[in-house]
């Protein structure tokens, strides 16, 4: 009889709780993501999405509860992350370099061109537009990498139409190679299954 492998756990969390100044901002979290898994963070305006993605990417600590994940985790802000001195083309060397995974000239073509920046690769990030800012910033999601857990914090921002398609596109193949998907966001991203978690208000 064939024997089906279970498909990896990138993420569990245990009544995890987050705070801001010492105030609990939602109700204990229990939440397991898989590989090949989307899911939308949803919650009110201030209800603590941000700050859990940021705790989630070890940019801050559990208030109380705890969270295990098997491979680090791989963030991409709200606030895009660009050193603006920087080109788009050395901004995206640096976000492949933090995260482990340098990359070389043909790797760096394609993922400018997934995102259609190939004529700006040599333009500084200060000297961008706020649409072409959050495509570089998106262009790290097509960096060689190994599947990982993605949180992404309002990652349809600033995108027309064209720039939606081709991110649906390049998060359709991350979960198809086994990565998973935590992600906020205000508008839906029509094609891309997703299950939705609520965060609840703190009791
Ligand atoms: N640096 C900070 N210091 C203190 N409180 C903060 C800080 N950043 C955010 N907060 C507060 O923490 C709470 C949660 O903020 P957070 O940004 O995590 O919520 P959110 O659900 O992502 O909100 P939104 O949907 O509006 O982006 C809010 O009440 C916010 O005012």
């Amino acid at each position: 009889m064939e024997t089906k492998t279970p498909t990896p756990e990138l993420l569990r969390t245990n009544a995890l709780v987050c705070a801001r100044a010492e105030r609990a901002l939602f109700a204990p979290l229990g939440l397991a993501l898989r590989a090949g898994e989307a899911v939308w963070l949803r919650g009110a305006n201030g209800s603590g999405k941000t700050t859990l993605l940021r705790t989630l990417a070890g940019l801050g600590q559990p208030f109380a509860g705890s969270f295990h994940c098997p491979r680090p985790p791989r963030y991409l802000g709200h606030a895009n992350g660009l050193k603006d001195e920087l080109t788009v083309a050395e901004n995206l060397r640096l976000a492949a370099a933090l995260q482990g995974q340098p990359c070389g000239a043909a790797e760096l073509k394609t993922a400018l061109q997934a995102l259609g920046l190939g004529g700006l690769a040599r333009r500084p990030a200060r000297q961008l537009s706020q649409g072409q800012r959050r495509r570089t910033a998106l262009a790290r999601l097509a960096l060689p990498a190994p599947a990982a857990l993605w949180l992404l914090d309002e990652p349809f921002d600033a995108l027309d139409q064209e720039g939606l398609a081709t991110l649906r596109g390049l998060l359709q193949d991350l979960l198809a190679a086994g990565s998973a998907l935590l992600f906020t966001s205000h508008q839906e991203l029509p094609g891309l299954a997703t299950r939705d978690v609520q965060l609840e208000a703190a009791p």
